[in-house]
């Protein structure tokens, strides 16, 4: 601002003081012609001393008035520039001006900067033939239009039929963006396509003025928004390569154009001809302020009787920065708090609508609409590179929701497929309680099999709505209304990187594909809207449009900016207007499914993690932190700990009877309600479990021993049957043929100790006596009475038992520890003993197992196990790629298809005081 004025003022100084001058001039030109025939008079007449007193006079006189002017454009000559997206040049310098003086001392005659005025004010017309000159005076006119503007503020456009490439040095622009510097229109048809463009863009940005007379420099300082796009058309060689239609598109654009942004540089190359019926180069020039560069020196229209010398062509290597300065180009922030409405928090209601306010466009707050029954406006699409604001825009549209509706008006599950951390503070680890509390379920670096899962719960919920409604009206709104206490809240899904669920062409994609496309068609009328959000969604619009168009479904599409394909895929096949948009946090807001003519420019206002998190603690203060509503939060890239565990066994009391099945703890689903699951150890033959595959991956994934996915598993089934037996008699035997390291890391010790506490009788056999142990419990099985208290045999690293089939002789030894293994898997269950054992490898499992004992174990947990051995295991259309914790668990009686889990983790050395004192507690 402060540049501005001052600008205005200096330009106003030099505009008075070039009036003086030229007013001087003039009497100067006029008293010297008079003065020369006096002097020649006077010389011929012998009074050469008067003469030359009078020269003298003239020189003082100048060099007066070139200081006084001098002082009067000091200001202008350094322009105020505070580097902000407001900053707009004004004025261009193109060099110094020396008045056209008869004096014989030409350095004593005034010189002034030389100024253009160029975007918000007018063009300049340069005739000449193409020469260095002229090329400098363009190269110097564009460097400056746009080092003088905010970055990436101004678009530079070019017509080059010569192919002059006079702009190639600024090339590192389009890198940044493909609108900062378009390819030059070379062809006619591309020309008159150019000026097309650059008329619309005049005609949009005059429809935005809305009749007010002003600049676009004074509307954006008004509004305080950067609204409109800067643009500077360059062309050379005029008339060459315009046709007819093509030079009208220029008049207007150079008549219309400046005060809407777009100004024009044109060069006028005086050996070319127009074609017959054009409009006149005069005409031209009379939208503009005229330079001539011609043998005898630059002229400028403005000031007649000065010549310029063009100031030396600036560095041009310095175009890399300006470049890297539109690559970080920011839109001035608007506070997230200060764009919302003044409404009471939590305090409205959805029967009809949910409405959000996610930015403004100019002075106007953007609001968006869901579920409205006469817009018809459902869903929404959402778009935006790397880095643009997609995940502050998602903040801002949850944040903004969760404000004004109370949880039992609004729920939300929230996924997100891109490894990040923007959802975590949504969910309940906080303290003081700071979650969303309309937040059901949170999904922090989902998998597909969650995305899928969380699908498929809406599509059920969905269905109980349904069927709940029938009868009171066949929508949401009627159903209210029908009887104001039907309390049915809206339910808002947001999913970001949502392709990701389409990554595969397998099962999981397909069902996720069929309730999304359920989900999108049907949900509105139950109150489902969805918000799907991707950077690159041009990968997958042919799959999708493939099912008859789930985007049909999204009227409501913003993006952010993007690629010219992106800008296409979430808008329109003729909209990249996307890609022209300049800075994070700018949006492109259409509620007509993209149509280019609803295109709407806005910014997105801005929120802070801390005022977020400030913002849900009220909420949760509001809603009264409702601990039985805290949001279940799903992250796939952590596995639960066993302090987690022996939470959820709380949910698994001790039962008196003791026949009652109990239940191995193994993972957690990968779901909504990210449940325990287990496999239960009936009385019945084969209930048994094998665990299989490496626990941890070999090497180079970061994930450690300490986090071995099969010894987890393995000792929250221990702790989890402990919990549930106690004082009863019951056994376990844990078996640990682990690595030493591996045993260490997973502090075996320390977890065999605390399973000692309690109540069961806890022993443990390693690689010294196990032999024994496997032969023993051939007897063991036989002596066993159902009744008996229960022994569960918790293997670790079986397949590391090297004499399985050895008959050892020498010590008269009349069976293997293979029968005894095989005695407890055929006969066990029914008197009560069950294993429950590791082995890495399928193949010796199989060979352990062999024929005598395969069929006896209906539990199979397989992890890192490949995939000709998860379709060994589980059939031929299996389809397992583990990546990070998790386990596909089949129990071969209770379903057909496995289901994929997430194993708990292995006792963790900062949890064993926890986990002891839990299972003190038990
Ligand atoms: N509306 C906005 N106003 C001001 N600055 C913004 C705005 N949106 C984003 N930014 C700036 O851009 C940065 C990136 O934003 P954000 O994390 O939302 O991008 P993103 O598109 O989600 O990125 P990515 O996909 O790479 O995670 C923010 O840290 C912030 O500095």
């Amino acid at each position: 601002m402060l540049g501005r004025a001052r600008t205005i003022r200096a330009t106003q100084a030099l505009v008075d003081a070039v009036a003086i001058l030229h007013q001087v001039a003039d009497r100067d030109r006029q008293a010297l012609e008079q003065r020369r025939a006096d002097d020649l008079k006077q010389l011929r007449a012998g009074f050469a001393e008067e003469a030359g007193d009078l020269y003298e006079d003239h020189a003082a006189e100048t060099s007066r008035r070139r200081t006084a002017l001098n002082d009067a454009v000091t200001t202008f000559s350094t322009p105020q520039h505070d580097g902000g997206p407001f900053d707009v040049a004004e004025y261009v310098r193109l060099g110094q001006a020396t008045l056209d003086t008869d004096l014989p001392d030409r350095a004593a005659s005034p010189t002034i900067p030389v100024w253009a005025p160029l975007l918000d004010h007018g063009n300049l017309v340069l005739t000449g033939s193409w020469s260095d000159t002229v090329a400098g005076l363009i190269r110097s006119m564009v460097h400056q239009t746009l080092t003088d503007s905010g970055p990436g503020q101004v678009r530079i456009r070019s017509v080059d039929p010569s192919v002059r490439s006079a702009l190639a040095a600024f090339s590192p622009l389009a890198d940044v963006r493909d609108d900062l510097l378009t390819p030059p229109a070379t062809s006619e048809h591309e020309v008159e396509e150019m000026l097309q463009g650059l008329l619309a863009d005049v005609r949009a940005t005059v429809d935005m003025f809305q009749g007010r007379r002003s600049t676009l420099g004074q509307l954006r300082r008004e509004t305080g928004q950067p609204i409109g796009t800067y643009q500077l058309l360059v062309v050379t060689d005029f008339p060459a390569g315009f046709s007819r239609r093509a030079t009208e598109g220029l008049l207007n654009v150079m008549r219309a154009g400046p005060a809407v942004g777009v100004s024009t540089i044109v060069h006028v190359d005086p050996a070319f001809r127009s074609t017959p019926g054009t409009p006149a180069v005069d005409t031209l020039a009379s939208q503009a302020e005229t330079i001539a560069v011609t043998d005898q020196g630059v002229r400028t229209g403005w000031l007649p009787g000065w010549t310029m010398t063009p100031d030396p062509e600036p560095d041009l290597t310095t175009t890399a920065d300006l470049a890297e300065k539109a690559r970080g180009a920011q839109a001035p922030q608007i506070d997230f708090l200060d764009c919302q409405p003044n409404v009471d928090l939590l305090s409205d209601v959805s029967t009809h609508r949910l409405t959000a306010t996610i930015g403004r466009a100019g002075q106007r707050p953007v609001t968006l609409t869901l579920g409205d029954e006469i817009d018809q406006r459902h869903n929404i699409l959402v778009s935006g590179a790397v880095g643009q604001g997609k995940s502050n825009l998602l903040m801002v549209l949850i944040h903004s929701l969760a404000m004004r509706y109370p949880p039992s008006e609004l729920e939300m599950h929230l996924l997100d497929f891109k490894e990040g951390v923007t959802l975590e503070p949504l969910g309940a680890r906080s303290s003081p309680p700071s979650w969303l509390p309309h937040a059901v379920s949170i999904g922090l670096n989902s998998d597909r099999t969650y995305g899928a899962s969380v699908l498929s719960h809406l599509v059920a919920e969905f269905e109980r709505r349904a069927t709940l409604m029938r009868g009171h009206g066949d929508n949401i709104t009627k159903y209210r209304l029908a009887d104001p206490s039907h309390r049915m809240p809206r339910i808002l899904v947001v999913i970001d990187e949502f392709q990701v669920l389409f990554d595969a062409d397998d099962d999981t994609s397909e069902r996720a594909l069929a309730d999304l496309e359920r989900l999108a068609r049907k949900g509105r009328a139950y109150g489902i809207h969805l918000v799907l959000a991707s950077q690159t969604l041009s990968g997958i619009t042919s799959m999708l449009t493939k099912q008859d168009g789930i985007f049909a479904q999204f009227p409501i599409r913003l993006a952010l900016k993007n690629s010219a394909a992106e800008s296409r895929a979430v808008l329109d096949q003729n909209n990249t207007a996307a890609a022209r948009l300049r800075y994070r946090g700018e949006l492109l807001v259409n509620l007509d499914f993209g149509d280019v003519e609803s295109n709407r420019r806005a910014t997105v206002c801005w929120a802070q993690d801390r005022q977020l998190a400030q913002l849900r603690q009220r909420l949760c203060d509001h809603s009264g932190a409702d601990h039985s509503r805290r949001p279940t939060t799903f992250d796939g890239a952590h596995a639960p700990s066993l302090a987690e565990a022996h939470q959820k066994l709380s949910g698994i009391r001790r039962s008196p009877d003791s026949t009652a099945a109990r239940s191995a703890l193994l993972g957690t689903t990968v779901d909504v309600r990210s449940e325990p699951v287990g496999f239960a150890l009936t009385a019945d033959n084969g209930r048994h479990l094998a665990v299989v595959g490496a626990g941890a991956p070999r090497s180079g994934s970061g994930i450690s021993e300490a986090d071995n996915q099969a010894v987890g598993a393995l000792q929250a089934a221990a702790l989890s049957l402990a919990a549930q037996h106690g004082g009863d008699g019951a056994q376990i035997v844990i078996v640990d043929l682990l690595p030493e390291t591996t045993s260490t890391a997973c502090n075996m010790n320390e977890f065999t100790n605390i399973l000692g506490t309690s109540g069961v009788t806890v022993t443990r056999y390693d690689n010294k006596n196990v032999d024994d142990y496997l032969i023993s419990l051939n007897d063991m099985i036989e002596s066993r009475q159902p009744d008996d208290a229960p022994v569960y045999v918790v293997a670790f690293g079986l397949d590391r038992v090297r004499k399985f089939r050895h008959l050892d002789m020498a010590r008269g030894a009349t069976v293997t520890p293979a029968d005894g293994v095989h005695a407890l898997l055929r006969d066990g269950p029914p008197v009560g003993a069950h294993l429950l054992a590791w082995w890495s490898s399928l193949r010796v499992m199989n060979e352990h197992l062999g024929l005598e004992a395969s069929g006896t174990v209906d539990g199979i947990l397989a992890l890192r196990v490949t995939s000709n051995d998860a379709q060994d295991l589980f059939g031929p259309f299996t389809v397992w790629k583990p990546d990070g914790p998790r386990g596909l668990l089949h129990d071969r009686v209770e379903s057909s298809e496995p289901s994929v889990i997430v194993p708990f983790r292995p006792l963790m050395t900062a949890q064993i005081d926890t986990v002891r004192q839990m299972v003190e507690q038990l």
